[in-house]
């Protein structure tokens, strides 16, 4: 006669109660190497990704093989070396997400069955990593989450797809779940002010406003359904509710504009000439649409924009860190981890 193993007595004795779950916290990418190179195979991923430049067609391949890739990649690894972090030769990006998965771990010890990791869009480590480690580590259940607070198709969307590409070669799934959206969650709102106010009570000066720069996008793509745009005006109006400011004194303005289509407007850049020739001479710049700091936060806003408000007649320019591995910034993705486990511990 065959005997029946229980499922339960095939786990190991720790696991018995709940089935293991794994955590994958996910950003965007980052080089590897902050040369030429490394910037060259980030961006080759990258801009071949039809969720983020939505016309793969023969012609964006030309400019991409042709142009881009022989051009940007110089450029920004000497961006990218302003801001490396030298002591453990890595993007910052890097760093602080690492943090985040390691702080979050602490924070869940007490589930014993939780396994937390994290994994970068493109580049390394990468999703297909993360997600084998955490199979290898017995999890039969993985919560995505995608880093961004804001939805949009280029960046939340396109974690979901590789993280289904990954799960597609495999026979025995583990069961999925992915964090929503958390762009007018109030633990978010509320880490974005708390951690405003603080650094402004560092500062040896008071602004005059806040402008609130996110990531832009094409116009194009917001045209065609992507709710990003609507998540930056909820996310900027509810810190407005919460600051107890209004429009003149914490701007919504757009950065990182890439190519040439129209991107969604105002530009950060323009913005930072207009309000300094308007007389603007002591301002802050926070950016809530990254939930670390990189290329686009420390090297566009804290040195090219501070340079550009500075250059027409600003005086005073405080570039507020992201949330990070903050601590209102780890409040935010502990709520939002717990608050999606439900029901698995
Ligand atoms: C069409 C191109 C791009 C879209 C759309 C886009 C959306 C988008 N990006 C982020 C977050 C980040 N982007 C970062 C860098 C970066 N972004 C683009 C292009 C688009 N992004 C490029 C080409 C680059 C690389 C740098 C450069 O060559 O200019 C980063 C920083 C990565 C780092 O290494 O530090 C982040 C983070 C969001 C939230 C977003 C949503 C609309
Ligand atoms: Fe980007
Ligand atoms: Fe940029």
């Amino acid at each position: 006669m065959t005997s029946v193993v229980p499922i339960e007595a095939a786990r190991p004795a720790a696991q018995s109660a709940l089935p293991r779950v794994g955590v994958l916290l996910v950003n965007l990418g980052t080089p590897d190497t902050a040369n030429a190179q490394g910037v060259r195979v980030y961006l080759k991923e990258f801009l071949s990704d039809a969720r983020v430049i939505e016309d793969q067609g023969l012609i964006w391949k030309l400019v991409l093989n042709g142009i881009i890739l022989n051009t940007r990649p110089r450029a920004k690894a000497r961006d990218y070396l302003k801001i490396w972090n030298t002591e453990k030769n890595e993007s910052p990006l890097k760093t602080i997400t690492r943090s985040q998965g390691d702080k979050l771990a602490a924070a869940l010890s007490s589930h014993a069955h939780v396994v937390v990791d994290w994994a970068m869009r493109y580049g390394n480590p990468s999703i297909k990593a993360g997600i084998d480690g955490l199979i290898a580590k017995g999890c039969e259940r993985i919560l995505t989450v995608p880093l961004y607070p804001q939805y949009s198709a280029s960046t939340s969307a396109t974690v979901c797809d590789e993280v289904f590409r990954v799960l597609a070669s495999l026979r025995n799934q583990p069961t999925l779940r992915v964090t929503p959206p958390y762009y007018e969650d109030e633990a978010y709102i509320d880490a974005l002010a708390i951690s405003i106010e603080t650094h402004l009570s560092t500062l040896s000066f008071a602004p005059e406003l806040i402008v609130a720069s996110f990531h832009g996008m094409p116009k194009s793509y917001v045209e065609k359904g992507d709710p990003y745009q609507s998540h930056c005006i909820a996310t900027t109006a509810a810190l407005r509710r919460r600051l107890g400011m209004d429009e003149t004194k914490l701007l919504l303005t757009f950065q990182s504009r890439f190519g040439f289509d129209e991107w969604l407007q105002p530009y950060t850049d323009k913005t930072m000439e207009r309000l300094a020739k308007e007389g603007v001479r002591r301002l802050a710049v926070v950016t809530p649409g990254f939930s670390a700091d990189c290329l686009e936060t420390l090297e566009e806003i804290a040195q090219e924009n501070a340079e550009i408000f500075t250059h027409n007649g600003g005086e005073e320019f405080s570039a507020i860190p992201c949330l990070n591995d903050s601590d209102p910034g780890m409040d935010v993705i502990r709520t939002l981890v717990l608050r999606e486990l439900q029901g698995w511990i």
